[in-house]
């Protein structure tokens, strides 16, 4: 019944349809089939893609944050790499699209290793430590609204969420471009930079990653 459907209700319809149950990759290339041939929407897609499951295989983190889940697509990308007792907390503001990021990632089977949390990640992540028992994260990935990559990342910092070698890889740098996060990450002795040119999901547009480790 999809008359009245919001388009992630429709992407998990076509994860339902398409994907078998307890297969990440299958999820990952259900959605973007859907995305690709009947409706585009703002996963980070296969060609950028492949770049975080290589970063993420040169991490191997323990301890995983992602910002923005929207529904879940880079969650169950992130979830299928990690190592048994790692672990990814990603943030959602939105109640709707935590709603269906869950079910996202419940079809791949990857509940165990996910936990959605909602609300804004300037609200959250002062709460991390405390609400997760955690020190720091290995990996942050930055796929949330665009100008809230330079406050959250401040706000990371000061939190004490980042160690010596932790990566953070942001979407979108170019497009629809992150501007500001580019020139704090690129004039900072903290962070040694570097930028994976790739193309916006779904589309021959250029966008790219950027990869920062902190020194600490
Ligand atoms: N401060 C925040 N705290 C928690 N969740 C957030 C926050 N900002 C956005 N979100 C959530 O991220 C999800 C997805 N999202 C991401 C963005 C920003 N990203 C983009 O706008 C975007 C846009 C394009 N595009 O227009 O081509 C391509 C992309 O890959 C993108 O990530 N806006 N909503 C949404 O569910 C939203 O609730
Ligand atoms: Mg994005």
């Amino acid at each position: 019944f999809t008359t009245g459907s919001s388009r992630p209700q429709r992407m998990l319809k076509a994860v339902q349809k398409n994907a078998t149950k307890g297969d990440p990759q299958s999820v990952i290339s259900a959605i973007d089939y859907y995305c690709r041939h009947k409706e585009w929407a703002m996963n980070v897609g296969d060609e950028k893609g492949l770049i975080l499951d290589s970063v993420l295989t040169e991490v191997n983190p323990s301890m995983a944050l992602e910002l923005g889940t929207y529904c879940g697509y880079s969650s169950v990308r992130i979830a299928r790499l990690l190592s048994p007792n790692s672990k990814l907390i990603t943030v959602e503001f939105n109640p709707a699209f935590a709603a269906i990021a869950r079910q996202i990632i419940a079809y791949a089977g990857l509940q165990d290793k996910v936990t959605i949390v909602e609300g804004p990640s300037a609200d959250l992540i002062p709460k991390m430590k405390e609400r997760f028992g955690l020190k720091s994260f290995d990996f942050v990935f930055l796929d949330h609204w665009k100008d809230r990559y330079v406050p959250d990342t401040k706000l990371l910092e000061e939190c004490g969420l980042l160690k010596k070698g932790t990566v953070l890889l942001a979407d979108n740098v170019i497009c629809p471009g992150a501007p500001e996060y580019l020139k704090y990450v690129r004039n900072n002795p903290r962070y040694e930079s570097r930028y994976y040119k790739s193309y916006l999901e779904y589309t021959k547009a250029e966008d790219g990653l950027e990869k920062s480790v902190f020194l600490g």
